[in-house]
């Protein structure tokens, strides 16, 4: 039987990596066996976790691109029940083929990212996983300037750079609604 790809995305502080850690918590509890990766380039918090705003962790695999984790997936193909895979926007959009050759293996596979930079255009990569994907889980956050609970956006609150890649947290991004990003960058007046 092929595997299920499930994909969680969202603005900043929306959930997204404490519903993957909830996910995890219950492969542990089932004793599944499982692999966690994140892209190198996410050591915000911890070089070896994947960390929710929140403080709450699992150990994680960090690699550099997806021929990485295929290889270290192969290694223990057979045996796995499910690959979790955080921060999927920071990655190229060629990991597709490798998590189709994942769920066509019989292994269940969880994705965490954006949909949507602090420009207000959305990851191709977190995309092209959302169209193949069997199940995509959208959250939202509390807007930050306004406090309802409908923020959908990431809105970057220092000056913006030519690249949509920008590791941080709170100091660089908050999560808005529409009404108050668009009030904040001008973009979308009628
Ligand atoms: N504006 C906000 N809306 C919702 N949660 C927030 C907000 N700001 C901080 N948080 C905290 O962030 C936590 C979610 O963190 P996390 O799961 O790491 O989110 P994400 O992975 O989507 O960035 C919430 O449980 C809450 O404690
Ligand atoms: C909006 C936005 C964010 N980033 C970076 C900032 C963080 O390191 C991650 C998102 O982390 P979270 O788990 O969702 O809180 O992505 C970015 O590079 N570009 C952006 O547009
Ligand atoms: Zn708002």
């Amino acid at each position: 039987m092929t595997g299920k790809l499930t994909v969680i995305v969202g603005p900043m502080y929306s959930g997204k990596t404490s519903e993957l850690l909830s996910l995890i918590e219950i492969y542990t509890l089932g004793k599944k066996n499982y692999l966690v990766f994140k892209p190198a380039i996410d050591v915000r918090y911890s070089e070896e976790h994947i960390v929710s705003h929140t403080g709450l962790k699992a150990p994680a695999i960090r690699v550099s691109d997806s021929i990485e984790l295929f290889e270290i997936f192969k290694e223990k193909q057979g045996s796995l029940d499910a690959v979790f895979i955080d921060e999927i926007h920071f990655f190229e959009a060629d990991i597709i083929q490798v998590i189709e050759k994942i769920i066509y293996s019989g292994v269940n596979v969880f994705c965490v990212g954006l949909d949507m930079s602090y420009k207000h255009r959305p990851f191709i990569t977190t995309a092209q996983i959302m169209g193949i994907a069997d199940e995509v889980i959208k959250k939202k956050a509390v807007c930050h300037i306004c406090g309802e609970y409908k923020a959908v956006v990431s809105y970057r609150k220092v000056e913006e750079t030519d690249s949509e890649i920008d590791v941080g947290g709170m100091e660089k991004y908050i999560a808005v609604c529409r009404d108050c990003y668009s009030k904040l960058t001008g973009k979308f007046k009628q």
